[in-house]
């Protein structure tokens, strides 16, 4: 089939990829033209495990190519996705601009019949108004539907090429065989297309995602509760989570989710709830929950130095993006934490496997970045473990101790056993436990 995608971001870059990898055509569109040049000329402007070989593997088999052109992606190709961004508009709303930007344009290009999907995250009419849209442009057929995308950085590719389930809305059953034509490649055993009205799959990708962000502050309070009455909330989280109801995942206690996604799409979906009457309490609560989560790591840091002053001290940062496996600092905790630091007078040096680069965009010269986890440590106060990236699993404990001035770690990510590290003679703050 012929695929466009309009917004080569993560998600566009991404999905686009995928559908090249199953033997479709597929034409990546973006405004920003230092981005299209860059892929043509081989650079991928983001860090996602594997995908800079997919790319090179799909344009060199002439499956895929960029363009800064809409009037060609459209010509070229009968589904077309939209995948711009969909950020926060500063009142908690998702800022539409992007989407109905394209619609306007797409709607001034169609000149044959098209399928127009938005891949975005979205809130419920989002669709129905880029019809719309459309329609008040051209007398040419088109059809609208609703695809959200579930994928998860770091782990994007896996996620896209062999999804949990796709989620198709549509006011056409004919739409949704051609859209479910295009996914069956990538359909395992067992994982299910849904075709659904267009609400009901606008609606779904904020339910997985306030669910996902409910369930992290969930344990997230607890494992504050935890701290207080000795129980460990490692253990309490294979507890619950073996339970089948409840399943495993998404129950690690941290320092609070980050990332492009939870804060902005939960603090969407409660805007939508205060739009029609429907006070969405729980979701609110989750993010209250996590900006608690956050500040109570860092009172936990003042705790420690028991009300002297940070000035002056030397903070070893390992790990700066929201998460591992990607370079993304949205939304990252470590930014927060980072900044409050500065504010309290102390020096920070980090380190990050990729995303030192895009901190020190954002930073500026306040930070001080490290070649590598040990060299971050050389005469600093203390360790804050940030991000749980798999080389900080098993570090040369010995090595860490004879490094650091204080042989203190606060562990935003319960990656080390709390007894063993206080046997090894380290103070190890951790979380819930
Ligand atoms: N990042 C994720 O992990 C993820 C996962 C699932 C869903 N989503 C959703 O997917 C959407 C895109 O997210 P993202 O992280 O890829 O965003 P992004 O900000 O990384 O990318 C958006 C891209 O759209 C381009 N763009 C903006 N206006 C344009 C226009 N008029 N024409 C063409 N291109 C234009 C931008 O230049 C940019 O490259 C959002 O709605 C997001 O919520 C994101
Ligand atoms: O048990 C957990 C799991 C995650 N997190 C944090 O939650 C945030 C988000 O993590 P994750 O969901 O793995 O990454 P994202 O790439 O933001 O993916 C989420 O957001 C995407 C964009 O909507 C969706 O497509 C995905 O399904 C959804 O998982 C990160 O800060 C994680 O550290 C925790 O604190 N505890």
């Amino acid at each position: 089939m012929h695929v466009g995608v309009i917004g080569t971001g993560y998600v566009g870059l991404v999905t686009g990829v995928c559908f090249a990898e199953m033997g479709n055509n597929v034409t990546l569109m973006d405004i920003d033209e230092g981005k299209i040049q860059d892929l043509i000329d081989g650079k991928v402007p983001i860090y996602e495990p594997g995908l800079e070989q997919m790319i090179a593997r799909n344009v060199a088999e002439r499956r895929l190519s960029f363009t800064t052109s809409l009037e060609l992606t459209i010509e070229r190709s009968l589904i077309n996705f939209i995948a711009v961004g969909t950020p926060p508009d500063g009142n908690g709303n998702a800022d539409l601009s992007q989407v109905f930007e394209v619609a306007g344009n797409i709607g001034r290009a169609i000149n044959t019949y098209k399928i127009i999907v938005t891949k975005s995250t979205v809130p419920v009419g989002t669709t129905a108004k880029v019809k719309e849209i459309i329609a008040a442009q051209t007398q040419h057929p088109f059809d609208v539907a609703s695809n959200p995308e579930f994928l998860k950085e770091g782990n994007a590719i896996d996620d896209c090429m062999k999804p949990d389930r796709v989620v198709i809305g549509v006011e056409d059953v004919r739409v949704g065989e051609i859209l479910k034509e295009l996914y069956s490649p990538f359909v395992r055993t067992g994982k299910p297309i849904l075709v659904m009205d267009v609400a009901s799959s606008e609606m779904t990708k904020y339910a997985a995602n306030g669910l996902l962000a409910t369930k992290i502050s969930f344990v997230n309070e607890l494992s504050r509760l935890c701290e207080k009455v000795g129980a460990d909330i490692e253990m309490v989280r294979i507890g619950i989570g073996s339970d089948p109801r409840i399943g495993p995942q998404f129950l690690f206690a941290g320092i609070g989710y980050g990332g492009s996604c939870f804060p902005k799409d939960v603090d969407a979906l409660v805007q939508t709830g205060a739009q029609y009457g429907v006070s969405l309490k729980i979701l609110e609560a989750a993010q209250e929950a996590n900006k608690m989560q956050r500040k109570h790591f860092m009172d936990r840091i003042l705790a420690h130095y028991d009300g002297d002053s940070l000035s002056g001290k030397l903070f070893a940062i390992w790990g700066l993006s929201f998460k591992p496996r990607t370079d993304d600092l949205r939304e990252a905790p470590s930014l927060e934490l980072i900044n409050f630091l500065l504010d309290q007078g102390a020096r920070i040096r980090a380190f990050d496997p990729v995303a030192m680069e895009n901190a020190g965009k954002i930073l500026g010269h306040g930070v001080e970045f490290a070649p590598g986890n040990y060299e971050c440590l050389e005469g600093a106060d203390a360790l804050i473990i940030v991000t749980e990236w798999n080389e900080f699993r098993h570090p040369d404990f010995d090595k860490i101790k004879s490094l650091l001035v204080q042989p203190v770690i606060f562990d935003g990510r319960n990656i080390y056993n709390p007894k063993r590290m206080i046997d090894r003679g380290f103070y190890y703050y951790s979380i819930g436990r």
